[in-house]
């Protein structure tokens, strides 16, 4: 007979790692990022400077913050190779599938793939994060029949991922929005999939096989793929009431409202949130439409009376993506593309003090033997 174990189902509030990345302080409202408040960041900082935070553990310099676009910049290129799978893959393809198949196909180029020093991995972290917009932006273009488009190195490394996506130059203030959420999507803790990155890091294996899992698991609903599902779901309808309507329905059916819940904020609001809802304000305002806003918010008011749940992050982002003209199956590859930075930073800290996570089960099936 074998002894049971407490079992907790999701391995809520389970700790799974020591890390000095990052820590969501529920009781102060804060994300703690290498000591600094993410939220506080949001409101000076730009996207490349959270590289150089989570990837050398210090703020640049302002010397610095010019050299870490550089550097960026210096890795925009991908192999050729890449378009051309992109090229082959059926049409129906999610970009997230394109880009795990695009991100994949790199491991092949490195040609120090073995080499797990510190060194070779942020090297590995910086060059993955200047490709991943030219992969993200073509997987979904190609897909859809369309030539692939390549950077612009004149413009900021925002302003050309949006560049890319959207084929025009972004205006400072589409600029300033989108640097934001790359900014808010960079690092959160132990989601599921910064676990699967650890998880695959755990045995030795490369950045690019953790990278690969991580992008399989951010693509679910009940994670990143919730920002899509919340843009689908508000253009059902178009007034405030049809969405009361909706979301009440949804409830009822005792369905899942994305974008609502969270396995750590749990009953308050995820405080990127609120950052992102003050976004989709500023793009209502420059829009003179506050059509979107006035949806969320009777949305949020709702979800707050009938189930006591508030906004993550995705809720306000899918509004915010779609004022900036984002096409939504891209809303999940952003997220993975900003998202890079922190999961990069917990490869890199999981090889550098290494335990195989292997776990064990409490066996419920039958035995004959
Ligand atoms: C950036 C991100 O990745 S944030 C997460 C994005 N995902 C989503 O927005 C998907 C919608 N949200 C959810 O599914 C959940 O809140 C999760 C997956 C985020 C967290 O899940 P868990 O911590 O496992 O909570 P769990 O799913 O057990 O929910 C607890 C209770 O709240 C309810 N609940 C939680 N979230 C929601 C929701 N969005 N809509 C309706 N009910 C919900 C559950 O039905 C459950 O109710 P019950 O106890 O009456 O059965
Ligand atoms: O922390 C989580 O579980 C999910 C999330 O909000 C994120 O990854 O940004």
């Amino acid at each position: 007979m074998e002894t049971k174990e407490k079992f907790v189902p999701g391995l809520e509030g389970v700790i799974a790692a020591e890390t000095s990345i990052s820590f969501l302080d529920v009781d102060e409202e804060k994300i703690i990022i290498q000591g600094h408040d993410l939220i506080e960041l949001s409101k000076s900082k730009e996207y490349a400077e959270i590289v150089h935070l989570l990837l050398e553990g210090t703020l640049p310099t302002a010397t610095e913050k010019v050299s870490i676009e550089g550097t960026l910049k210096q890795h925009y290129d991908v192999p050729e190779v890449v378009i051309e799978v992109l090229r082959l893959l059926p049409k129906q393809t999610h970009p997230m599938d394109g880009m795990r198949t695009g991100l994949s196909i790199l491991a092949g180029f490195d040609e120090d793939i073995e080499d797990r020093t510190l060194a070779a991995n942020k090297k590995r972290a910086y060059q993955l994060l200047g490709q991943l917009p030219t992969i993200t932006v073509n997987s979904h273009r190609i897909i859809h029949g369309e030539e692939p488009i390549y950077p612009q190195a004149d413009l900021s490394y925002s302003a050309n991922f949006l560049y890319m996506i959207t084929g025009k130059k972004p205006s400072d203030l589409e600029t300033a929005i989108f640097d934001r959420l790359l900014l808010l999507y960079s690092e959160h803790e132990m989601p599921n999939s910064t676990f699967t990155a650890r998880v695959i890091a755990s045995t030795n294996s490369d950045i690019y096989g953790a990278l690969t899992g991580a992008i399989a698991s951010l693509k679910g609903n009940l994670h990143g793929g919730a920002n899509e599902a919340v843009m689908y779901m508000l253009n059902e309808v178009q007034t405030v009431e049809e969405f009361e309507e909706l979301l009440l329905n949804k409830l009822q059916q005792k369905e899942k409202v994305m974008g609502f819940g969270h396995r750590v904020y749990m009953k308050k609001i995820d405080p990127r949130a609120l950052i992102t809802k003050e976004a989709l304000r500023q793009l209502c305002m420059r829009d003179g439409d506050y059509s979107l806003l006035e949806m969320c918010e009777a949305g949020e008011r709702m979800m707050e009376r009938e189930k006591g749940l508030y906004p993550n992050l995705d809720y306000y982002a899918a509004p915010v993506y779609w004022k900036l003209g984002i096409p939504i199956p891209l809303y999940t590859p952003i997220f993975f593309s900003a998202r890079t930075a922190g999961l990069a930073a917990h490869v890199i800290e999981q090889h550098s003090n290494n335990r195989l996570y292997r776990p064990r089960v409490n066996y419920i099936g039958a035995r004959y033997a």
